[in-house]
Parts: structure tokens; sequence; C-alpha cells
């Protein structure tokens, strides 16, 4: 794991937003497609804001969320929504994006489905995660039903979760499929955030999820 700390957010997102641009690249010129997945939540939009006018061929770069929340775009919670709102503007615009959430049907019975449109985008290229105060990611979440499943070596790419810490059930992109990403960066704000993720390491996997998902990632930290 490499540590990176700057002085505040702004210098943190101008500084990431140009690192995972020339991930981008680097990836592109080797690739006729490339796969980004994005956490939602707060975390990442800063950084969107700055690398969605990045100078890079986005109509051949794939981008979908780490999880989403299930709940319709026009929802507040919607990281789609917010995934439109921040990143796919200005230049990135012409990326393409793969939604999970599906109007009016159960997460369990689309699982299937997405996951035949997620395989072809494997191992994703880059990946930007950001993390809980209770040390979950994407959304494995400790303690959750189906945690071990979600965290084991051979899981299917994506798997349902109904954390009872969460209004609403979610879906996210496995363990193993995050932990496989080619370029990682981890985003945290603030001490707290700081603390849990000395903590985690220490713990036991299905307590502290974000630990399955560190070999050989950047840290980017910001109080
Ligand atoms: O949909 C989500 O909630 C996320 O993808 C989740 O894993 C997020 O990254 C953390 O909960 C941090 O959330 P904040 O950035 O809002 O603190």
């Amino acid at each position: 794991m490499k540590f990176n700390e700057y002085p505040d957010q702004d210098m943190l997102a101008i500084e990431v937003a140009n690192e995972i641009a020339g991930d981008l690249k680097t990836h592109l010129l080797h690739q006729d497609t490339v796969s980004f997945a994005v956490a939602g939540g707060t975390t990442p939009g800063l950084i969107f804001d700055d690398l969605c006018a990045a100078d890079i061929d986005w109509d051949r770069v794939h981008v979908m969320a780490t999880d989403e929340r299930w709940v319709p775009q026009d929802n507040a919670r919607s990281n789609a929504a917010m995934i439109r709102k921040r990143l796919l503007q200005n230049r990135a615009a012409a990326a393409q994006f793969l939604p999970f959430h599906v109007p009016g049907r159960e997460p369990e019975d689309v699982l299937a489905e997405l996951e035949s449109r997620v395989v072809p985008e494997l191992p994703l290229s880059v990946l930007l995660l950001g993390m809980g105060e209770d040390m979950h990611t994407a959304s494995l979440f400790p303690g959750a039903a189906g945690i071990e499943a979600a965290l084991a070596a051979d899981a299917p790419p994506l798997a349902v979760m109904r954390p009872d810490s969460q209004p609403e059930a979610r879906i996210t992109l496995t363990a193993r499929v995050l932990d496989a990403a080619i370029a990682k960066h981890l985003v945290i704000f603030g001490d707290a955030k700081r603390e849990a993720l000395e903590q985690a390491m220490a713990l036991p996997p299905e307590n502290a999820p974000v630990q399955a998902v560190l070999s050989e990632v950047s840290v980017h930290w910001a109080p």
C-alpha cells in the first residue's frame, strides 16, 4: 500500500484526477476500451469535477459504479445519478456508462443479466474506491448477511447486500473483482477514516471488508 497525504481536499482532487487520467491514458494505449469503476457516496465528487475535463479518449472508456443503492436514478441516494452529474460531464460525457439499478425489479432478479455485462469488462483497468468509518468499501459491509461469500476468492462478480445499517438493498462488485483491478486508488477524508483504515489492517476481513481490496492500492488522504 502506498499512502499519499495532501494538505486539503482540493489539492487531493487535482492530484488524484491527474493520476487517474494518466492511468486511463496508459491503458488506452494498449486496449481498444478500458473499464473504470468508481465509488458512489460523497468522496469522489471533487475528483470527478476535475477528471471530467481530462483530454483522453472518453468514448473508449466504460464506466460503472463499484456499487449501487437500490433506488431509481431520480433518488438523491442514487450513485448512478451522482456519477452522471459529476463525472459524465464535459469531455467525459462521451464515456459509456453501465447502470446497475433496473427500475421495478429486485436486485436478485437482474444479477445474472448484470454479470453478463460486467464480465467482459474484467479485469477492471482503473478503480476508485471510497471507504466508510465502519470499514466498508463499495457495498461490502462488515457483518452483513452474505459478506463472507462476497469476500471469497471464488465469489461471482456481483453480490446483493442488505446491510442492517442501510435503508435500501445494495448491489456491489465483489472483493476479488475490486482487488484484481490493475490501477487502484482508495480516497479517504478526515482523521476518523484514517484511523479506521489503520485498524482495518489488524481485523479479519469480514469485520473490516476494506482489508480485502488493499493489495497494491494507492491510498489518498486529506483532512
Ligand atoms: O454507495 C456507497 O455508499 C459507496 O460506494 C461507499 O462504499 C462509499 O464509498 C463509502 O460509504 C464512503 O462514502 P462517503 O464518500 O459518502 O463518505
